[in-house]
């Protein structure tokens, strides 16, 4: 039988835009306030996710979330009709109303953690919604994106879902962004590696000092319980709390691995030494440890130019190819290192630039764009076929883009009544497309 990893990439929404709500994210702080382009970004998106379907490979997408997010508002205690409530959150708290206004369900790196059947003691794909408590505009993400998740893998035969973990700091939960496969083929048996920030009912265990640690250690390990996986197959360590103050918020912002490839810097983790030889010996198989010294690449240039933020994929022919942003290219350090990688005699044999820079201004590149997961031929046909790209499909969302949104948005238009009839009727015709349902509130 056939094993794909497949890429699913989260549909901007209209409403994105730059209110830097993520504290310890140094691109949506440092662009916070400006002019957004929803269309463009959008548009960015779907070419990237397209480029990699015409490259050969099962290239989904998963849609966005209902945003402005009237519900979430309403409990926070603001009333009367839609544009009322908008009206007052704007004038009494808006960073409340930006936080209900964020299109940031676009990162699908962190809408959920994915166990592929190959690994899991039932046979199963395993789904586990992120609950992303440390930011508020995040913490609304989980209950919908679980019944996206839901209507995009609905076969209960091949796919479980579980709830997100308890909405609490001692299980922050950030999904995918923390955690890679390893595997020596995507149908073998792989050793899953979750990478935390800071262990919470440790106070003595090192921390960062500045920047929040997201990703707890006993939030990984209750994923790893929920997907049934083995001892022998889960290995966790601990990211160096150093580079979090330094603006490496999550784990695939300083490294990303693919089948028997782990690509990251040398400042990533804690204990590397030790945590390599627990995975070599976990794998039983050859790893290929490619790592990029501080000499080569600075952390600051890692974070400017997302070089860990790449996908890596594994091509149709079998060679791997690194998914990268153009500003990658524009880094002379990280450009000169992406040319010699490809010299290096490992299994990354080119690299692809594509412009995804209305994400990467909120600190979102082409990794943090997409959520794997590994499927054998069957659970492939078991997936809902209307999300997967194809020209058609293409097509069709770019149509839906151009009638839908906006050419610019700034924080000033969330207050905007007209912005919550835009939205929903973009996401009504959407969830059409897709043949999704009624996933959200306001079809119920
Ligand atoms: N995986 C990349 C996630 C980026 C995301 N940025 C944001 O939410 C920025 C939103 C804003 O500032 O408007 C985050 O930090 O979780």
């Amino acid at each position: 039988m056939k094993h794909f990893e497949a890429n699913f990439d989260g549909l901007v929404g209209p409403t994105h835009n730059y209110a830097g709500l993520s504290f310890g994210n140094v691109a949506s702080y440092s662009n916070a306030a400006q002019a957004s382009n929803p269309k463009a970004a959008a548009k960015q998106g779907l070419a990237k996710a397209k480029a990699l379907a015409d490259l050969g490979m099962v290239q989904g997408v998963l849609a966005p979330q209902e945003r402005p997010d009237l519900y979430s508002l309403r409990r926070m205690g603001f009333s009367g009709s839609d544009a009322e409530v908008l009206t007052q959150a704007a004038k009494q708290a808006p960073m409340l109303l930006n936080a209900c206004c964020s299109a940031s369900s676009m990162w699908t790196a962190n809408a959920a953690t994915v166990s592929p059947s190959a690994d899991t003691r039932n046979g199963k794909v395993h789904f586990t919604p992120a609950n992303l408590v440390d930011k508020l505009h995040r913490s609304i993400e989980p209950t919908t994106t679980g019944n996206i998740l839901k209507a995009t893998f609905s076969d209960e035969k091949h796919f479980q879902h579980h709830q997100h973990l308890p909405e609490h700091a001692s299980f922050g939960d950030e999904g995918a962004a923390n955690h890679t496969r390893l595997c020596s083929d995507y149908g073998h048996a792989g050793v899953e590696l979750f990478v935390y920030g800071q262990q919470a009912m440790n106070p003595n265990a090192p921390k960062p000092k500045k920047f929040p640690a997201r990703q707890t250690l006993e939030a990984s390990q209750a994923v790893a319980r929920l997907h049934q996986l083995d001892d022998e197959s889960c290995v966790f360590m601990q990211q160096n709390p150093d580079v979090i103050d330094q603006g490496v918020f999550h784990n695939d912002v300083i490294s990303v691995g693919n089948q028997n490839v782990l690509f990251y810097h040398e400042q990533a983790f804690v204990d590397t030494a030790a945590k390599f030889d627990e995975i070599r010996r976990k794998m039983n198989a050859d790893v290929h440890f490619v790592k990029v010294a501080t000499e080569q690449v600075s952390i600051q240039d890692a974070v400017k130019s997302y070089l860990f933020n790449t996908q890596i994929i594994t091509l149709p022919n079998g060679e791997m190819a690194i998914i990268a942003p153009t500003d990658c290219e524009e880094n002379p350090a990280v450009h000169a290192y992406l040319n010699e990688l490809v010299t290096l005699g490992t299994p990354i044999k080119q690299v692809r630039y594509y412009d995804v820079k209305q994400s990467m201004q909120n600190g979102g590149g082409p990794a943090c764009l997409r959520l794997r997961v590994a499927m054998n031929e069957q659970e492939v046909a078991a997936v809902n076929q209307h999300t997967l790209m194809n020209d058609a499909l293409f097509t069709r969302l770019n149509t839906w883009v151009d009638k839908h949104y906006r050419d610019t948005l700034t924080v000033a238009d969330l207050a905007d009544p007209q912005l919550i009839i835009e939205s929903r009727t973009a996401l009504d015709e959407l969830t059409q497309v897709l043949k999704l349902g009624s996933v959200y509130q306001f079809q119920k």
